[in-house]
């Protein structure tokens, strides 16, 4: 089957130019002036872009006594909706459970994907058998990073032992650590003191993760990262404590990515001194919304370069399971959604108010990570040979968000009264329009897991570095004889 795309502007991470794309068997076949044959979608005064790659999503995940109410249909429907053509979702294994029985479960739940994905494997525990199964992970069943955490202290939280051994075994495997970085141990002793002292809404969520808890976790998981002589990728970054180590890092050469979340960039801390009880839950997460000065750091390193990705943690609950932490706001499931919103709301904020160019734009929606996850150019390009994973965005489009109209599950959005300027045309998945303007014409199933390849560039010319310049015995000519 043949699509062609005509009369738009072609925008990618480094160019933007006209041309149309002839679309043949899900792939880009050609990349062209008039261009004609097959089905015709017409661009005109559009942008032709990589669909965008949301690198950090929680669908139907076990959290918290409950599991996050969009699943693998509704999330890559709310996906598609807003231009994103690919999300990477994280298997988690149980405490003492087989990696790969995990990752079997997480497969399990993906049959009415309507569009591609693939996941990280979360290093929840520690032993022979996690050091044994990475490798398979890795070479086998085409994983190539591995989620750790610093908080959820009893629950999902791993030591700096274990962080440190994964981290090595990442570095001999060319695979890529990804960190949540806020230190646990820190965490759960303020929680305990503002409980104690009678605070109990969802604003002491806030309160018991300041970003001290964040930078601090930041800098240490870098240090041991550097130590192993692995990259490591740093999740949800909210705060300049935690931008600060990545950027710093970075300064000397070490391979640190940074991931704020569109969430963090437009949302603020005075959401939680809100006095609807639901409201504030709503938008429990870990780590919170922060203060202006913190979202104008993240813009920052957006536009600087020292942060590479913008995603959405999508992890949507509804009011009701909110609702679980009346009374005690360690029990509120942490996580809010954005999915559909990511695009939108980034293309309004970012690009509109010439925060990040249209080009920039592309790169920490879709190419970066594409780079860092080791599928470019299959995924997050314009390119022949490309699979056609595009968004065809009309800059006037526009629309104010509301949970009446969204593809989420859940009975609220946290953007809710936002009016966003820039929105899908068309979106395709592999060559399928999956959206035209409002109507969604997503097909279950649709969706294929995308293997990833290890030893990305980076993790090479790390590798090759440490090698060059581990230590070394040296060897002596004249050893003096022992107790001579
Ligand atoms: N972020 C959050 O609050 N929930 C999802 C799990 C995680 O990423 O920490
Ligand atoms: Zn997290
Ligand atoms: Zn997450």
């Amino acid at each position: 089957m043949t699509t062609i795309i005509k009369n738009g502007t072609i925008v990618t991470a480094d160019l933007t130019y006209t041309a149309d794309i002839r679309i043949e068997n899900g792939l880009i076949a050609e990349i062209g002036q008039n261009l004609t044959g097959g089905d015709t979608l017409d661009a005109t005064g559009c942008y032709v872009m990589p669909g965008g790659i949301d690198p950090h999503t929680h669908l139907e995940m076990p959290f918290m006594g409950t599991y996050s109410a969009d699943d693998f249909e509704s999330g890559t429907r709310a996906a598609l909706a807003g231009g994103t053509t690919m999300v990477v979702d994280f298997a988690l294994p149980n405490p003492g459970q087989s990696l790969l029985d995990a990752l079997d479960m997480w497969h399990n739940k993906t049959s009415r994907a309507a569009c591609d994905y693939s996941f990280h494997m979360a290093i929840t525990w520690w032993g022979a058998q996690v050091f044994e199964e990475m490798e398979t992970i890795v070479r086998d069943r085409g994983i190539n990073t591995f989620k750790h955490f610093m908080a959820y202290k009893g629950a999902l939280m791993v030591d700096d032992d274990e962080m440190f051994a994964s981290f090595q075994r990442c570095a001999e495997l060319g695979a890529l650590p990804l960190v949540h970085a806020e230190n646990g141990d820190v965490v759960a002793q303020m929680q305990a003191k503002l409980m104690a002292d009678g605070n109990d809404g969802p604003e002491a969520h806030a309160y018991s993760r300041p970003p001290e808890v964040e930078g601090e976790a930041t800098n240490r998981a870098i240090m041991i990262a550097d130590m192993a002589g692995c990259p490591v990728y740093i999740v949800h970054t909210s705060c300049e404590q935690s931008h600060e180590a990545i950027r710093r890092a970075r300064q000397k050469g070490c391979r640190v990515y940074g991931e704020p979340l569109i969430q963090h960039l437009t949302l603020d801390e005075s959401e939680y001194a809100n006095p609807d009880w639901d409201h504030a839950a709503r938008r429990v997460m870990s780590p919170p919304f922060r203060s202006k000065q913190h979202q104008d750091s993240l813009w920052a390193g957006l536009s600087s370069g020292s942060l590479q990705v913008v995603a959405t943690d999508h992890c949507a609950f509804t009011t009701q399971q909110k609702r679980s932490g009346l009374g005690d706001f360690r029990k509120i499931p942490n996580g809010t959604g954005g999915l559909e919103d990511r695009m939108p709301m980034l293309w309004t904020h970012g690009v509109a108010t010439g925060r990040i160019t249209m080009n920039e734009f592309v790169a920490v929606t879709s190419t970066n990570i594409a780079k860092i996850l080791n599928i470019y150019p299959k995924k997050g390009a314009i390119l022949v040979g490309a699979d056609a994973d595009l968004v065809v965005w009309d800059p006037k489009r526009t629309k104010t968000i509301s949970a009446k109209t969204q593809q989420s599950a859940i009975d609220y959005n946290v953007f809710e009264g936002k009016t966003v300027t820039g929105l899908p045309r068309y979106t395709l998945t592999r060559g399928v329009v999956a959206i035209e303007e409002d109507t969604v014409k997503t097909r279950e199933g649709h969706g294929a897991f995308v293997r990833r390849p290890p030893v990305t560039p980076v993790a090479k010319a790390l590798s090759t570095w440490k090698d060059i310049t581990a230590p070394r015995k040296v060897t002596r000519t004249g050893i003096p004889a022992s107790g001579v």
